[in-house]
């Protein structure tokens, strides 16, 4: 097949031989090339590095700088060492031919020249030439795009090894891409997601049309440091002669962060910046099924600020507020266990709940959560009860079976605290019913 000749090429002749170069250059010219002559190899390597021609075609034997030396300093100069040498000989012996290549020909012509046959074989190599281009173009335009992506890029062999990694990756992973490169996909993974993987790589290898697309995947992916980082990864066979793996890294370290922010805050109450009632609703319910398990005690606080609306009304909405976030402060600095929650439940009733907590010393914190919110002595200039801010607490404590519910326990706390209220107030009363039947509680009335 005759591949067709690039006509805008541009052709660099060289021979010491006036007759040589007059004649390929009317022959070149006549093929629609652009032409350039030089007669030494001293002459061809500057303008050579001038005008860079798609091709050059270089006799051997020149006085001075040879053909074979011209190729090698062309070769090494980085501005022409692309451009294709075809080397035009009278020394046609296999040693000779075998130096041109070596030195980095890609053509070897004998001389005599058959002008047919240097037109065919300068088409030919303009063809390879211009392929060799655009493939080269390809090469650059996706390395480049590889280099520049947020996304981390990783191919990796079916035996785990990282061949390649993207300077993304390397972000990601605090290191650079030529450090992951020495890595293995269990290196980056936790040993059983690992293991997933390499049993599917094995799979793909087997039978690469049965095997399914694993797809987008959240992971911990374990950086240079030690530390771990939470991704999204998608794994994809690559159509290649080997068995290649692309691996796309994609971080949602931010995405994770607002996630649990906004997780925090929907279980946070907005004022006093403790838990809200939806919060400790499913941490009791929890609590209670453990306790239900382990034959432990669980205590429930239910705390009421006495008379809060004659406060509001007497020093207005604001100050309520502020009374609330000091009370919440109190609560929350005796939760202190990871099985302990300090909630407010309503407008101005909190609770806490104490769980593995005996009566006793659940009525001991609440004691100290009652003096610790007095002792804060926030005035309250028109309670009938005190000079200033106080609480009502009730406290009941059971150790909870199958045939019990959790509402048994709030209607236990909240009927001990209006047995504060009815009390006298500021004080705090604890029942527990201690496995025994509900209606037998003992009554506790602390003050
Ligand atoms: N400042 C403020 N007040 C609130 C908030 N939520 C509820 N309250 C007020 O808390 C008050 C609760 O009053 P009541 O339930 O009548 O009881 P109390 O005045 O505390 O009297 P006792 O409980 O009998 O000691 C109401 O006036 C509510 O408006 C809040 O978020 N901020």
């Amino acid at each position: 097949m005759n591949l067709p000749a690039r006509r805008d090429a541009a052709i660099l002749i060289v021979d010491d031989a006036p007759a040589n170069l007059g004649l390929l250059r009317k022959l070149m010219i006549q093929q629609g090339y652009q032409t350039f002559v030089a007669n030494s190899g001293e002459r061809a390597l500057s303008i050579a590095r001038r005008v860079r021609p798609d091709l050059i075609l270089l006799d051997v034997v020149m006085p001075g700088m040879d053909g074979l030396e011209t190729c090698r300093q062309l070769k090494d100069h980085p501005s022409t060492q692309r451009i294709p040498v075809i080397f035009m000989s009278a020394r046609t012996g296999t040693e000779d031919v075998v130096a041109g290549f070596d030195i980095g020909a890609v053509d070897y012509i004998s001389k005599p020249l058959r002008m047919a046959e240097v037109c065919a074989r300068v088409r030919a190599q303009l063809q390879i030439r211009s392929t060799n281009d655009s493939q080269h173009e390809q090469a650059e335009r996706l390395r480049t795009i590889v280099d520049s992506m947020v996304e981390g890029l990783m191919i990796i062999e079916a035996s785990g090894r990282i061949q390649y990694a993207n300077p993304a990756c390397g972000r990601y992973l605090g290191c650079t891409p030529e450090a992951l490169e020495k890595k293995s996909l269990d290196d980056l993974l936790c040993a059983p997601v690992a293991q997933e993987y390499l049993d599917y790589f094995a799979r793909c290898a087997e039978e690469p049309e049965f095997a399914p697309q694993p797809g987008a995947r959240e992971v911990i992916v374990r950086r240079c440091d030690g530390s771990g980082r939470a991704m999204d990864l998608t794994l994809a066979p690559m159509a290649m002669h080997e068995t290649l793996f692309i691996g796309l890294l994609h971080d949602i370290t931010h995405h994770k962060q607002s996630e649990t922010a906004l997780q925090r805050a929907a279980l946070l109450d907005p004022l006093t910046k403790i838990a809200n009632r939806r919060h400790f609703d499913s941490f009791i319910e929890l609590e209670w099924q453990r306790a239900v398990r382990s034959g432990e005690p669980l205590s429930l606080v239910v705390l009421d600020v006495d008379h809060f609306k004659l406060y509001n009304d007497t020093l207005g909405h604001p100050a309520g507020d502020i009374a609330l976030q000091q009370v919440a402060g109190v609560l929350q600095a005796h939760a202190l266990r990871v099985t302990d929650l300090a909630a407010r439940y309503g407008g101005e009733e909190f609770v806490v709940l104490f769980a593995a907590t005996p009566a006793a010393d659940a009525a001991a914190l609440a004691e100290t959560i009652r003096a610790e919110v007095e002792a804060l002595q926030m005035p309250h200039p028109r309670s009938p009860s005190s000079g200033s801010i106080t609480v009502s607490i009730g406290v009941a404590t059971m150790v909870p079976t199958q045939l019990d519910d959790v509402e048994k326990l709030f209607v236990a706390a909240d009927r001990a605290m209006y047995g504060a209220k009815e009390a006298g107030r500021n004080r705090v009363v604890a029942v527990d019913n201690g496995g025994m039947a509900w209606d037998a509680v003992k009554s506790l009335v602390k003050r």
